[in-house]
């Protein structure tokens, strides 16, 4: 091991490049003398209120940092908040990001100081300047520090904590050389989401040695290339515990913590995990949180872990929430109408491209896909498919060897795919963040993309509601009727059930509300929600759908024959079985074997994990909402 730390850090020495400090700010200072007229009177949106100019903490940030002294000594404070300001007017400017219209050449990567390797590595992916969020965070992450950062989805908030992080060790193992523990940890609450980051952090400092850990992946290989050191760990929560109880992976040297969607990273069943891992880091370290939606609770919980943070907010509260490039749609159908009308939306607002079905349950993707396999390259993702799968899945998606993804919210936070031009909500989303989330996985980096939310008469007001708490207005496309010939079956096994998913919702609903999502009262929203359809989770605002619990892909109908499996109805022998296997809430009941059945082909070895597509389960701990939990043979229940 000697050896390898040995190599680690000669190989370091020899990429050595003693930079003087000012080289860093004074284009950015050149930038912002520039433009500070212009910004003189933008007021930043809600948030940038609370950016104080002042008391700007230079913390003792640990070895690293003392080399970056420069930024200590960074000037005047003003400063900061003009590089602030200017990045919230930039985005009002954003529509055009790409071009450069907006009068951004100040901030050329390539001018900012940052490692040479950085910038060219980024040219190479064609990333020539930042973007308005990275322009906001790459100051005060550069001084240390804590911040908590919103931006809309696809703005580029990996980049934004990645560069000054990646930047930050360089020079730190210039002048040290490269030890064996990392320095910087991002946290991420799916595995997909943990290896998409890992590969934007390995892409801009190919030279840096960064591990990506998550559940369903051999964990000796990963124990191996800790042993062999890493500068920087990317992963799943669940894992990075069983890595840390072995002894594996050693945080005693991190700098840097990044929690990537931070609001689900924070969620109850979430929380337990991500503190137990925060609390093996050291005390002086630099904390940000990240993440297109902050519900107002996650700002309190915060304070917790963050210390004198920075709010980098250029969502603010009363704008809309969703990226500019997305154009949002509504269609009123039927539960028993609803699969049959996916295929005329993607012929006509998907245009040849990618496009993303969000189901509320594993057995729903399954069905889905399955149904629309007939007439559509088509595949499933979700938590119950074994990993291997998942990977095999997403990279066909994304090499576009299929264009239609059909997925639970396992998919809904952060993963980057290009070409996705139209996400739909097959079933309406548990909470307003997840619809943020899911329709954000279109119009990225500056795209244009569509959304088109499936909803049936008595969800009328729920769509309301997402408007409202979106600041968005949905289009209403005309109905789409269903000649009884086009019918889609969800049921190959049974053709009697031609309805689908929230038909038998309905069926499953007890009077409570419990399957909300099907209904229109049973919308969940973070701020707060009185309806009978909705749970609270654990005091925060938060809101679940009773939904959730039950959602589990075993829990609802026996009928769903997978690809492989001839016994498709295998739970016709449970409690309701005049035709569905259970329609309870049990996760097992009817056919709770369906989700741990291997299957060969259509429908993977349900072995993954990850959590069901809401919030709903905040109440249980160890709800098993991570996508790595499992894996490690973790006793959470399983419900992406
Ligand atoms: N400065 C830049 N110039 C051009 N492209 C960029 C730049 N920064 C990031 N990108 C690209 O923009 C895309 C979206 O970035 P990223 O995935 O970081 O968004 P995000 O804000 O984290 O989104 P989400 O909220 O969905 O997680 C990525 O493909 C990324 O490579």
């Amino acid at each position: 091991m000697m050896s390898s730390v040995l190599l680690r850090r000669s190989a370091a020495l020899a990429a050595s490049r003693g930079r003087v400090s000012s080289t860093f700010l004074a284009p950015i200072a050149n930038f912002l003398t520039s433009s500070v007229d212009v910004n003189g009177g933008v007021v930043p949106a809600a948030e940038f209120g609370r950016f104080s100019t002042t008391g700007v903490t230079e913390r003792a940030l640990g070895f690293g940092f003392q080399s970056m002294g420069f930024h200590a000594a960074s000037g005047p404070l003003s400063f900061k908040s003009s590089l602030v300001s200017r990045a919230e007017f930039a985005v009002e400017e954003y529509d055009d990001a790409s071009s450069s219209k907006s009068g951004d050449e100040g901030l050329e990567i390539g001018s900012l100081g940052i490692a040479p390797e950085i910038v060219s590595a980024l040219a190479k992916k064609g990333i020539t300047k930042l973007f308005p969020i990275q322009r906001a965070v790459l100051e005060p992450a550069m001084q240390g520090r804590d911040m908590i950062g919103r931006a809309r989805t696809g703005t580029g908030k990996t980049l934004a904590f990645g560069i000054p992080i990646l930047d930050k060790i360089i020079q730190f193992n210039a002048k040290h050389g490269r030890g064996r523990y990392p320095l910087a940890l991002v946290l991420a609450p799916t595995r997909e989401l943990a290896r998409q980051v890992e590969k934007e952090f390995q892409e801009a400092a190919p030279n840096l040695d960064t591990i990506c850990v998550y559940g369903g992946a051999p964990i000796s290989r990963q124990m191996r290339q800790l042993d062999y050191g890493v500068d920087i760990a990317v992963g799943t929560p669940g894992r990075l515990i069983d890595l840390l109880n072995r002894g594996s992976l050693n945080l005693s040297e991190v700098q840097f913590v990044v929690l990537d969607e931070a609001d689900q990273m924070l969620q109850v069943g979430f929380q337990e995990d991500v503190e137990k891992i925060l609390e093996r880091l050291p005390q002086k370290r630099q904390t940000m949180m990240f993440s297109a939606t902050m519900p107002s609770w996650i700002r309190k919980l915060t304070q917790n872990y963050l210390t004198n943070p920075l709010t980098i907010d250029l969502v603010g509260d009363s704008d809309q929430k969703l990226a500019d490039g997305i154009s949002l749609f509504s269609i009123v159908s039927d539960m028993h109408g609803k699969a049959s009308i996916i295929g005329p939306l993607i012929t006509e607002h998907a245009k040849g491209g990618k496009c993303i079905v969000f189901t509320q349950t594993k057995r729903d993707a399954d069905r889905l896909a399955y149904a629309m396999a007939r007439n559509f390259r088509c595949e499933a993702l979700h938590g119950d498919i074994s990993q291997s799968q998942r990977e095999r899945t997403l990279s066909g998606f994304r090499d576009g060897h299929f264009n239609v993804l059909v997925a639970t919210d396992v998919a809904a936070r952060g993963l980057d795919i290009p070409n996705v031009d139209l996400v739909i909500h097959f079933e309406l989303p548990n909470n307003t963040e997840i619809f943020v989330h899911r329709s954000g996985r279109t119009g990225r980096a500056g795209k244009k993309g569509s959304a088109i939310l499936i909803y049936s008469q008595d969800q009328s007001r729920a769509v309301r509601m997402i408007e409202r708490e979106v600041g968005c207005r949905f289009n209403e496309l005309p109905r789409i009727s269903v000649e009884s010939g086009a019918h889609v079956d969800m049921f190959s096994g049974g053709g009697q059930f031609s309805s689908f998913g929230g038909g038998f919702r309905d069926r499953r609903m007890n009077d409570s509300g419990r399957f909300g999502g099907q209904r229109g009262p049973s919308f969940g929203r973070s701020a707060g929600y009185e309806s009978s359809g909705f749970r609270r989770s654990s005091g925060r605002d938060s809101f679940g759908q009773g939904g959730r619990n039950s959602e589990p892909s075993s829990g609802g109908f026996s009928s769903f024959g997978s690809r492989s499996s001839g016994s498709a109805f295998g739970g016709s022998s449970s409690k309701n079985a005049g035709s569905f296997g259970s329609f309870g809430s049990g996760r097992s009941g009817g056919f709770g074997d369906f989700g741990s059945s291997s299957r060969s082909g259509g429908f993977g070895d349900f072995g993954g994990s990850g959590r069901s597509s809401g919030f709903g389960d905040r109440n249980s701990k160890n709800s098993g909402l991570f996508g790595d939990m499992d894996a490690d043979q973790r006793t959470e229940k399983r419900q992406f």
